[in-house]
């Protein structure tokens, strides 16, 4: 069958199955297969599809049709520019989390320094900081081992080489050295929250999405510990819930934080809050 026709058949069963994406989620899926980039299939619609590459695509298409995201059937998505692989333990990392990234870049020093990246999924904020500034060593914690081979393996597949990835709960993994800057997109969602019931989330890893106290719990014990883990002036940045936001400020002045604010994602939300940890009162 062309590839035209062949697409446009996928996407309108991906429409049928609700998908809100569906003619983006089929071109993407039938690159994956054919190896090649979206341009390409644009000139190329017109050729024939190989018997075997046909089955391929129509298997994924049903899986995608059933709902399993496409980051997991491709085991790739991008953020800030690197091609990251994906798995079903970790989290599929968010255009959103970029402004993470972007707001650490603008308070790391002009100097070398070291950065922790707690909760570190694929190593997506840890390898795009990393990658970013290769003067500073960043290191990536998270709990789950899946998620930490998976990090180690894009750390080597993108070549960067000032990063290193741990097994820990928190801070439990590490030794006594203090950090300049400490990042987290750590689980935020409350247990009955009804996002979890829909699109992608319903496929990712509980453990990456939930936390307790209205999806609290994790953020302050983030704002609370990482005082004893910065240096003088070194910064805290979270990401977090687009209601969280002043919880998460009120807790980060309640803790001796200077500097208290927070950014806005691409919508306009609330999405990461930070602070300076000035030195004292610990
Ligand atoms: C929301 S995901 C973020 C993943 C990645 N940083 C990103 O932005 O794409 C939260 C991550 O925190 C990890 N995590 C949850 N509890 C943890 C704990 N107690 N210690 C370390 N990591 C934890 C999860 O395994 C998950 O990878």
């Amino acid at each position: 069958m062309r590839l035209d026709i062949l697409l446009a058949r996928a996407a309108s069963r991906l429409v049928e199955a609700g998908s809100p994406s569906a003619r983006l989620d089929a071109e993407v899926l039938l690159c994956h297969v054919l190896g090649v980039d979206r341009a390409w299939l644009y000139t190329w619609g017109d050729r024939e599809a190989g018997g075997s590459d046909q089955a391929r695509f129509e298997a994924l298409i049903a899986a995608r049709a059933a709902g399993q995201p496409v980051a997991y059937l491709t085991g790739e998505r991008e953020f800030w520019g690197l091609s990251l692989l994906t798995g079903p333990s970790t989290l599929i990392p968010r255009p959103d989390t970029e402004t993470l990234v972007a707001a650490a870049l603008s308070r790391m020093p002009a100097r070398a320094g070291r950065l922790l990246d707690l909760g570190t999924g694929s190593g997506a904020v840890a390898l795009a900081l990393a990658s970013e500034r290769p003067d500073w060593y960043a290191l990536g914690i998270d709990l789950n081992p899946g998620a930490v081979a998976l990090a180690r393996r894009n750390a080597e597949r993108l070549g960067i080489a000032n990063v290193g990835f741990r097994v820990g709960d928190w801070f439990a993994a590490l030794d006594e050295s203090d950090f300049d800057v400490i990042v987290a997109n750590p689980p935020y969602l409350a247990d009955d929250d009804p996002h979890l019931e829909l699109g992608d989330v319903r496929f990712e890893p509980r453990g990456a999405l939930v936390a307790g106290d209205q999806g609290l719990a994790d953020l302050h014990h983030l704002v609370d510990a990482s005082r004893h883990r910065l240096v003088a002036d070194g910064w805290l940045l979270l990401e977090h819930g687009a209601e969280q936001g002043a919880a998460v400020r009120e807790a980060l002045c309640a803790k001796g934080y200077q500097d208290v604010a927070s950014e806005q994602d691409l919508a306009g939300h609330e999405r990461v809050s930070l602070g300076r940890w000035a030195g004292s009162r610990r």
